[in-house]
């Protein structure tokens, strides 16, 4: 089942029984699968008691609850800026709701999806854990080594085993990559302590340790480092995560654990925020509408209030810098532009509904768009994005996809909790910061290059997505650009120029960051998982040949002093790829259970019929949101792309050829008007 795709090592085949066993126990549903195989398998089983026994009680009680059924203006008393300020800083633990309503719509914040555990998922709660913490002290330091010396440093590790080295990918779209940080800024966001902590002196020097401020963990750069040796840098900002402790949540006795402060389910939080104090600040409350800027007869996300903080490197602040359900949004204009592509299907469909039934109110059309839209995006993750980065048999194997008869699913498991798993957000979905590319290509309508803009002249700076025809000549950039490949070399517009302030030559280095916030995390280390995912425990460094080529083994061996020392997201991400996915073993097995715990915890997933929500969608619209594509979003929502393939994730081919939109099926509407009053003014929408 499991690993249906996964080459695991002669060693490994002796102990599938084990494998079985354990993961059985991961999905809590199925502990019927539990054999004991020998007397390792008890120790095994004793183990998973005491991680289901936690499980089950380590989300008491949280979040911050507001009911759906009673629709209050959030806006009384506040300012925008307030609102907005507050979506940045204030963070604290969710409250436990006192009680659920039976309400049809999810809620903003992700609490009572699961009526049992009505925090699970919900925004502001700790992250999942597959294995418990490795901390220093046991309780919230960092790791060191076996010996107790120091792990070699992130910037060491970084400038060794992730340099830039441009391979293309054969088959996959930059869309590929884009599409993946927009799930993944749908999943999870860390609890950042105060941005203005410095960790390093004003020139980029280390603090003494006594005077190093609560929660810095800064990284070090080392002799001959390209940065250090130019610039004299020797120290780089990095701030810890915020963790139960530091917010005196309930569960916070014991090893800490980070929390994450926007919502684990794929819920398109990024556009209709985390909470229900944002989600009003977003909404227009005219039609079912979000709100919207207007320039150049386009719809824009609206403004940032403050935008020195939200976008640091605009030249003014007049600058579009925009405003969305994730503060992320401004980060690359790419990501900006399929935030603007989800942004205005909602107003489309709202649109369309509003006309379908004019006896609608703004909220029910409200909700209404956002159910479809939130349907489509996890229609085209599952169905059309997770196969590639997984594998279709994985993915059929395992039931994260289902072949298509044309009825409901009804896989919701109420005993699945759902949260973004520690390990998938901080190590295996960070691994595809290796398919960024530096240079994004500007297209015109006959795919020639026009021209490209390098990302680090414009990260946090959004207002090039609206330059000129820059939209449409981006967006068939990303769908006709290949991705880099998935593997360990990553551009060094992100490894040396993150983040690079106007006129300077270095910035920030984002695998860098990979490692330390490993470390911050206290993942459990590379051979702890391999151990989870079915493979042998290494105890010499030889003993991962099975997984990583010989060369990055011995690049391990000059980096740490032994195997049970390697980072999770160290090894994995030197992992060989397992054929038909863009994973290695270990990144697969976390990957594929984080996606089968996304949706069969999720109780209003789309393929999901009414029993379990009362609000599932009738057959008849289920089928019809399965005829959609990311293309169809794109058509719909561009300005004038005109043509374009297929399937925009894969790059052009024979058999994905550019078509005209109009080829490109799409969702028929009319299967959400109420009651047929004779001809609707939306008929001419279809
Ligand atoms: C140009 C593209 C991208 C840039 C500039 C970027 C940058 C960043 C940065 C700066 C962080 C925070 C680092 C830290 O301090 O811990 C981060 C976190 C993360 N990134 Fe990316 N990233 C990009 C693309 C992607 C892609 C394609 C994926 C996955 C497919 C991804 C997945 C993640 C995840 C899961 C996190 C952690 C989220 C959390 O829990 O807070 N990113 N990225």
């Amino acid at each position: 089942m499991f690993y249906s795709e996964v080459e695991i090592g002669q060693k490994a085949k002796g102990r599938v029984g084990i494998m079985f066993t354990f993961l059985g126990a991961i999905k809590p549903h199925s502990i019927r699968r539990i054999k004991i195989v020998n007397m390792q398998s008890y120790f095994y089983l004793g183990f998973i008691v005491i991680l289901l026994f936690s499980a089950s009680n380590s989300h008491p009680e949280f979040i911050n609850f507001i009911t759906e059924a009673e629709p209050t203006n959030f806006l009384d008393g506040f300012s925008i800026q307030e609102l907005e300020e507050q979506q940045n800083t204030d963070v604290q633990c969710a409250q436990s709701p006192e009680f659920c309503p039976a309400a049809i719509y999810r809620s903003y914040d992700g609490s009572c999806n699961n009526l049992k555990n009505p925090t699970w998922g919900a925004s502001q709660t700790p992250y999942g854990r597959l294995l418990p913490p490795k901390y220093g002290d046991g309780i919230s330091s960092a790791a060191l080594a076996k010996s107790g010396n120091e792990l070699p440093w992130p910037r060491s590790i970084s400038l060794l085993l992730y340099p830039e080295v441009k391979i293309e990918d054969p088959k996959f779209t930059l869309a590929a990559m884009q599409f993946g940080q927009i799930i993944a800024h749908d999943m999870s966001l860390i609890a950042e302590p105060n941005t203005a902590t410095q960790c390093c002196t004003q020139d980029g020097q280390p603090l003494q340790a006594n005077q190093l401020p609560a929660g810095c963990f800064p990284i070090l750069l080392p002799e001959g480092d390209p940065q250090r040796q130019v610039t004299n840098t020797k120290c780089l900002n990095f701030g810890r995560t915020l963790t139960t402790r530091d917010l005196n949540c309930p569960s916070a006795s014991g090893a800490t654990d980070q929390v994450t402060i926007i919502t684990h389910f794929l819920d398109l939080s990024n556009v209709y925020g985390s909470n229900a104090q944002v989600n009003q600040m977003l909404r227009e409350f005219n039609r079912g509408r979000l709100r919207v800027a207007q320039r150049n007869h386009r719809e824009w996300p609206p403004q940032a209030n403050n935008v020195s903080q939200s976008c640091p490197f605009a030249r003014s602040t007049t600058e579009a810098c925009y405003m969305a359900g994730d503060v992320r949004v401004n980060q690359n204009p790419q990501l900006a532009v399929l935030q603007i592509i989800f942004l205005r299907e909602h107003n489309r469909l709202a649109q369309i509904l509003s006309e379908l039934n004019p006896h609608w109110d703004d909220e029910t059309i409200f909700q209404e768009a956002r159910k479809i839209n939130i349907a489509m995006y996890q229609h085209i993750t599952y169905y059309e994005w997770l196969p590639i980065f997984i594998g279709v048999t994985n993915s059929y194997n395992n039931k994260i996809i289902f072949e298509s008869k044309g009825g409901f699913v009804n896989d919701y498991n109420p005993k699945v909790n759902p949260a973004t798993l520690n390990e998938h957000a901080t190590s295996t979905s960070r691994f595809y910061h290796s398919l960024i590319v530096g240079f994004l290509d500007l297209l015109s309508k006959q795919r020639q290059v026009l021209g490209n803009i390098r990302l680090s002249d414009w990260f946090n700076r959004p207002t090039v997505v609206e330059s000129g025809d820059n939209f449409d000549q981006l967006t068939r950039g990303m769908i006709t650009q290949p991705e880099s490949k998935a593997n360990q070399f990553v551009d060094k517009e992100v490894t040396q120029h993150l983040f690079r302030p106007p006129g300077q030559p270095f910035g920030r280095d984002l695998k860098a960051a990979d490692v330390a916030r490993n470390r911050d995390h206290g993942l459990s280390s590379y051979n702890d998982y391999r151990v989870l995912c079915g493979l042998p425990k290494a105890h010499s460094f030889d003993d991962f040949l099975d997984t990583i080529p010989k060369e990055n083994v011995e690049k391990l061996t000059l980096l740490y002093e032994d195997p049970d020392d390697v980072d999770l997201t160290v090894g994995s991400s030197l992992e060989k790829i397992v054929p038909g996915t863009l994973a290695g073993p270990v990144n697969l097995c976390i990957f594929t259970e984080q996606f089968y715990r996304s949706r069969a915890g999720d109780r209003y997933f789309y393929e999901n019929g009414s029993p379990n929500t009362g609000a599932g969608f009738t057959l008849d619209q289920l089928n019809e949101i399965r005829k959609v594509t990311m293309a169809r979003l794109l058509c719909d929502n561009g300005h004038n792309l005109a043509k374009l393939q297929p399937f925009i994730f894969l790059r052009i081919s024979f058999s994905n050829q550019l078509t005209s939109c109009d080829n490109i099926p799409s969702v028929n509407l009319l299967h959400w008007k109420e009651e047929k009053l004779g001809t609707s003014n939306a008929d001419h929408f279809f």
